[in-house]
Formats: C-alpha cells, structure tokens, sequence
C-alpha cells in the first residue's frame, strides 16, 4: 500500500525522490492510517500535522493514547518508513486528513528517529509472520515536501490548496479493495483444490454392505457442500478481471481530471470486497469442515489459508460498512434515476421497469435459462434498492434527517448493496462465459458450473425471490432441484477443473491437496517431523508426568 499510495498521491518531483529508493528496496514503507481509537471513522483520526512556517516543515504528533496508529502491516520491526494520514493544520486551520512521508527508523542501523516510538502490536489470529505495528509521534518534524501534493498542497507560507476531490486521498484503499476481489477468487479456488482432491482420495463408510468404500467425492452432500463453491472462485475469478478493468477505466479518467465516475467505482468496489470476502470466508469453512478431521490439521493447509484470509472482512474497509457505502451511492441513484438523470453502467438497471408479474403455480418460463435467472437476479437487486430507498425516504418524511434515516434504515440497506454485487457478479460470469474463446466441450463444463452458481444463488436466497413474488414457491423449488441434478454431472471434471487452477504444492502447502494425491504417507512423514516428535519421551516426562505417575503408582 506504501508504494501504490506514493504512485498515486506524489507530484513528479515526489516521485523521482521516493519511488526509485522503493523499487530499489533501500527503503521499505507502510500505510499508516488506522489508530488504536479509530479504523473505520477516518475523519474521525486524531495524528496531527501541524504546519510551521518559520521552518517550511509539518510537526507529526500522537496527541491522545487512541491517537497511536495501530495495525499496519510491517509498521513493528521492519518498515523505515511510513506513508502516515494525518489532520492537516496549516495557519490555525484544519483541512482534513492527508498524506505524509515519514522516516521511522534509521537507514544506517534501523534504530527508531528521535520522536518516534514503534513496535509489534503483538501475536494475532494469523498473519505470524507480519509485523503489525504501532507508531506514537511526538512532535516529530518532517520537511514541507514530504507531504504527498498530488491533489492538494501547502506553499512555504503555509498556503493551503484544496484537492479537486476531498476523497482522491482515499484512492489506494479502492485500489487495495479491488485487489481483495482478486484475493477471494484465489483463496477460494485453493480451498475448493484441497477440499476436491482429498475428496477423490478418501474413501470412507459402506454404503451397502460388501461393497467397497466410496469416494466421499461421490456423496451428494458432499458435491453439494463443494461445487457451488468451485463454481464461485470461477465466478469471482471472471468478476475479478471485470472489476480491475473498471477501476483502470475510471483511474485513467481520474488522472485526466474526470471524476465522474469515482462515486461508480467507489460503491461497486466496497460491494464486491465485501460480498466476495464474506462468501470466501465462509466458504473457507465448509471446504475445511468437508475434509473431516484431518481438515483441522495444520497439515491441512486450512488453518492458515483461514486465519490469512478472514482479515479481509475487516480490512481496507470493515465489510459491513462498505456495504453501506455501496448503498448509500445505490439510494443517490434511485433518486437520480426519479429525476430523470442517465445512470452509468453498473447501476443503469435501477432506472428500468423491472417490475414484473407474479409467476402463480406453474409459470412455463424456462428455469433453467441463465439470460432468463440474471433478469430476476437484476429484478431482485431492484427491488431490494427501491425497497431501501423508500425506507430511507419514509424516515425523512417522518422527520429524519438524511444520515438519521439512512442508519434507521441501515439493515436494509446491506441487505440492497448485497443484492446488487450478487446480481454484478452473477451477470459478469455467465456475459464473461459468452467471450470466451473456448472448445464447445470446455464450453459446456464452465456452462455447468456457471449454472449450478446461478441455480444455488437462488436456492441459498429463495426468499428474496418469493418475497417480492419474483419466483413463485414451486418455481425455486424446481431451480434448487435443478442444482442437485447438475452436481453428478460436475463430478465428472471437477479434479481437472481444480487442477486447471495450477497451485504448485509448495503455493498450496497442504498434504490434503498434493498434486500427486499421496495424502497417508506424506500426512505420517508430516506428523513424524512434529517438533514433539523430536525425542520418543519428552522431557516433560521427567519434570511432570514422570513424578507424578510414580507418586501414585506409590499408593497402589
Ligand atoms: C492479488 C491478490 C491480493 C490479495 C491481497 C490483497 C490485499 C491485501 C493487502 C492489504 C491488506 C493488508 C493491509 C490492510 C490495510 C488497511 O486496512 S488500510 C486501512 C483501511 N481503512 C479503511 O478502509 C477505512 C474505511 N473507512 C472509510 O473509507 C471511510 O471512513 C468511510 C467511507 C467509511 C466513511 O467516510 P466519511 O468521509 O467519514 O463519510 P461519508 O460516508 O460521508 O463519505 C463522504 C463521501 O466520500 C465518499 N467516499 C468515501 N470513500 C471513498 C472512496 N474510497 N472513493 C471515493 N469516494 C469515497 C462517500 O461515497 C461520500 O460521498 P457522498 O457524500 O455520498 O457523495
Ligand atoms: C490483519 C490486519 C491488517 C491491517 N493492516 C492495516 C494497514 O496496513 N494499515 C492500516 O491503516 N490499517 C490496517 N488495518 C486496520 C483495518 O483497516 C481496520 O481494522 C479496519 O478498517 C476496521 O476498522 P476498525 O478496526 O476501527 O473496526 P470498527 O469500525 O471499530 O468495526 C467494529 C464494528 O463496528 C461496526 N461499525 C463501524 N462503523 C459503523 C457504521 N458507520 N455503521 C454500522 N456499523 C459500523 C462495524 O461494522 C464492525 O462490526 C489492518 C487490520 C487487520 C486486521
């Protein structure tokens, strides 16, 4: 995040000074912006960077115990500097957050500067080998320059310029979360290769008595448990590439002036880390739980695939909140679209009729036509914005304001913006499945898969579907069997679809997943290298178990 902040947010002088000591690692950086008092509410930060004319420098200070930034990843012990968001106060006026260059340690024996105090913030739930640190200043002097002054600068008077955007300074978080998107696809389709391939590997229970023990691969349950799953890290894969190409879009626009679409951006980016973090997350455990016992083992690879990746529903934005963000731009659009305005592309559905009429009994629509599922997939994300966006407009009529009848309406509202990544990324795969140039034969497999994605996203949320009388009761009851029937047909190429993923073992690290599929001798090789396995007693024996064996063997 330090070097992508600096591409991003330094004028060309800034540039020419940071970059190449970054790309030359002679100097290691951080982001700094969360605080022990605040992560969320960044406007809420209290780091201070008072501006002193007399000396053309910024004084960085730590004023309260909450003040101390806390978290960043290699702040503790390894990072010798620091990009820290700070309350600009130039001439006895605040301007808001902004960015600063700060050197924490030095360059010749890594101590920490005068005016800086750094370290671990101690062990975590994963992430061992990551220094997450704190960082306390005090009244710690940078040079007017190491202010990042891309978008807004302070002069040697102390001047101040605004931004042409106040949230330009927020871009490498949209730059991070889009690549959280491409995180889940790749956490999800690791989990889905362990969980795949040591399901062909073991065998167990007798289904009818003499016969041979099943692959549990061929359990229905346990397809039902790990195909829909395989079929997201394809869909997310695809929505991956669909999300990078916005935000390079719209970031090229950005560094040509045009800021229209940033809001756009904003919104679908937080949705989609969200909404594909929290499916992955989940996802994570039902793949580990699908392998039994030997899932909980470390040799698993699970328990630290898990602990790596569940941070990321609460970094670079807690996922809940940006869920709401993602809202709050959907509720602007919905009113946009009343006054007649044009939508831009991935909201432009909330300006169409989609209303539509109950289905009843048996309805003759085709169910299983993908073009047909998207269209309710898009009726159900309409309905829920609307549904929202008229909670939000009844509070203000009750006599809310704006931001008292969006919280009031915030449960809502998550559920809307959830409504609405689902429908992007449902649409984005089977529209990605149409470009691809591909064999009619591996054509069809990925059509099964996004099928069974389509078919279990309905099946999962039926609710909303009936609810608003977009499906009837019989109709998802056929969609849900739909899915069912599919999974033995997925079972025919679900190892190569894994496979085609191509996680060399040593990127995997799992002797559940080995490519060679030799799981029992490799997981007893494994446990025999166990530290505790170092001696055939261990010396606690001599120290507490030896003593305490022969104190009561004594009165036998
Ligand atoms: C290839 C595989 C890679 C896998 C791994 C990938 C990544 C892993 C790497 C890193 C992870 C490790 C480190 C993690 C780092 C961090 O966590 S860094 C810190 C992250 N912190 C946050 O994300 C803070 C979240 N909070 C916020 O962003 C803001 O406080 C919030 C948006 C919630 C609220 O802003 P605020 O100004 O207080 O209130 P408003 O809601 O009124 O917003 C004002 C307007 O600003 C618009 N806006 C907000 N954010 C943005 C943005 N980013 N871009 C554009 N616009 C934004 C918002 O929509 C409002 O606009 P309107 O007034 O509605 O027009
Ligand atoms: C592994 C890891 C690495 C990190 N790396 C970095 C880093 O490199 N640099 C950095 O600056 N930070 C980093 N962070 C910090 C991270 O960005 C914050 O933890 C994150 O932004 C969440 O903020 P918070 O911790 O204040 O949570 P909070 O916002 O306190 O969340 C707590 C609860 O409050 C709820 N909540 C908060 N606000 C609202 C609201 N407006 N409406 C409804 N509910 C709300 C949330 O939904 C959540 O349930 C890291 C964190 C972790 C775990």
């Amino acid at each position: 995040m330090f070097i992508p902040t600096l591409e991003r947010q330094c004028t060309s002088e800034q540039r020419e000074k940071f970059l190449p000591l970054c790309y030359d690692y002679r100097i290691i950086g951080t982001y700094a912006q969360t605080e022990l008092g605040h992560g969320t509410f960044l406007r809420g930060l209290e780091t201070t960077a008072h501006y002193d004319p007399n000396t053309q420098e910024f004084i960085l200070n730590s004023p309260t115990i909450s003040s101390i930034k806390w978290w960043p990843g290699a702040l503790g012990k390894t990072s010798t500097h620091a990009v820290v968001l700070a309350q600009l106060y130039t001439l006895g006026k605040c301007h808001g957050i902004h960015p600063f260059v700060v050197q924490l340690r030095s360059l010749d024996d890594h101590k920490p500067l005068r005016g800086i105090t750094v370290g671990d913030i101690g062990p975590k739930m994963g992430f061992g080998p990551n220094d997450n640190g704190y960082l306390k200043l005090h009244k710690h002097r940078i040079p007017r320059t190491n202010m990042l002054m891309k978008y807004s600068q302070v002069s040697p008077d102390g001047t101040y310029t605004k931004p042409p955007r106040s949230t330009l300074t927020y871009g490498t978080m949209t730059f991070v979360r889009v690549l959280i998107v491409h995180g889940s696809a790749i956490a999800l389709a690791k989990a889905s290769t362990i969980a795949i391939r040591y399901s062909a590997v073991r065998r167990q229970s007798e289904l009818r008595p003499g016969e041979p023990e099943p692959q549990i691969l061929s359990y229905p349950t346990q397809q039902h448990k790990l195909f829909p799953l395989l079929a997201t890290a394809y869909a997310f894969h695809f929505v991956q590439l669909a999300m990078m190409k916005i935000y390079t879009d719209v970031n090229d626009q950005i560094n040509n002036s045009n800021f229209s679409r940033i809001q756009e951006l904003h919104a679908l980016s937080s949705g989609l880390k969200a909404f594909t973090s929290w499916v992955t997350n989940a996802g994570l455990e039902v793949c580990r739980m699908s392998c039994g016992g030997h899932g909980y083992s470390q040799a698993s690879g699970f328990p630290r695939l898990y602990a790596d990746f569940t941070p990321s529903c609460t970094y670079e934005g807690e996922n809940t909140v940006l869920m709401l963000q993602s809202a709050r731009y959907l509720v602007k659009c919905v009113r946009d679209a009343r006054s007649g305005k044009t939508l831009p592309g991935t909201v432009s559905y909330l300006s169409e009729d989609v209303s539509a009429v109950h289905s009843g009994g048996s309805s003759g629509r085709d169910l299983s036509n993908l073009d047909f599922l998207i269209s309710l997939y898009k009726q159900r994300a309409s309905n829920q914005v609307h549904f929202a966006s008229d909670k939000v407009d009844r509070g203000i009529s009750a006599g809310m304001d704006l931001v008292g009848a969006l919280n009031s309406a915030s449960v809502h509202l998550v559920s809307a913006a959830k409504a609405h990544s689902h429908y992007f990324i449902a649409k984005t795969f089977v529209e990605s499945l149409k470009l691809l140039k591909a064999s009619s034969e591996l054509q069809n497999v990925l059509h099964q898969l996004a099928s069974v994605y389509v078919f279990e996203g309905i099946a999962q949320s039926s609710g909303d579907f009936i609810e608003d009388y977009i499906l009837s009761g019989s109709e998802a009851k056929t969609i849900r069997q739909l899915a069912v029937d599919l999974l033995p047909l997925i079972r025919v190429n679900a190892v190569s679809l894994v496979d085609a993923f191509s996680f060399r073992d040593e990127v995997l690290q799992s002797v559940l997943g080995r490519y060679d599929g030799n799981v029992y001798e490799n997981l007893f090789k494994w446990a025999q290298n166990s530290p505790l396995n170092k001696t055939d007693v261990h010396p606690s024996y001599h120290k507490y178990l030896g003593p305490l064996l022969k104190r009561n063997q004594s009165k036998l």
